[in-house]
């Protein structure tokens, strides 16, 4: 696996490395050690997966507070998406930072999300599916969330949202927002 560190600190998009031959590829999508030596420390406990009929479609931005407080790792395996997270870590010299990574099926990068960042997506094409490693179970209580149309983080979404839940359209704005003490 490949490691490509990204800002903020923390953050990294993961590339697999595939073991090519006339029947297609293998290829490994998580290792304890080979992330150990990235310098990430991280077990799942949690696997979920997620399917976006239409494009456009936008979930997030979410996280979880500590106790429960998660880290991710996410995958587009099938379409294309724009993964957005947002540092909101107490103390943090990035907080309110934005970064945008394209993840699709083809590229089959992943995105390792520490915890304490909230986490969202627009899909990019019809009929994205979407797969996520969580280092904490879900967890309603501890769960949170950030506007996804905060002016104030200045998202660059592509596309006008197409599907949005109705627990997405009322978050809190960074400015209301308890930062994560980890
Ligand atoms: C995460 C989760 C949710 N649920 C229930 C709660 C809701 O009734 C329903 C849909 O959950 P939610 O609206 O949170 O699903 P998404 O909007 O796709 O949110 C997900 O996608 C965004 C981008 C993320 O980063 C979150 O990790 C993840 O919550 O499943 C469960 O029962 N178990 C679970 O582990």
């Amino acid at each position: 696996m490949i490691f490509h560190a990204l800002p903020p600190k923390g953050l990294f998009r993961v590339s697999i490395e595939k073991h090519g031959d006339a029947r297609g590829f293998f290829a490994r999508t998580f290792c304890t050690q080979e992330f150990a030596n990235a310098g990430i420390d991280v077990t799942w406990c949690q696997v979920n997966s997620a399917f976006n009929r239409k494009k456009g479609t936008l979930r997030g931005l979410h996280f979880q507070r500590p106790p429960m407080a998660d880290a991710k790792l996410v995958r587009c395996v099938r379409g294309a998406i724009l993964d957005v997270v947002v540092d909101i870590r107490a103390g943090s010299a990035t907080f309110g930072q934005a970064t945008c990574v394209e993840l699709n099926g083809d590229n089959r990068d992943m995105l390792f999300i520490p915890a304490g960042f909230a986490h969202g997506y627009q899909t990019l094409t019809p009929d994205v599916e979407m797969l996520y490693f969580h280092s904490a179970p879900y967890s309603k209580l501890d769960e949170g969330g950030l506007a996804w149309d905060d002016p104030a983080l200045d998202i660059p979404w592509l596309l006008p949202p197409t599907e949005v839940s109705v627990r997405d359209t009322g978050h809190s704005r960074l400015s209301e927002l308890e930062p994560i003490a980890l």
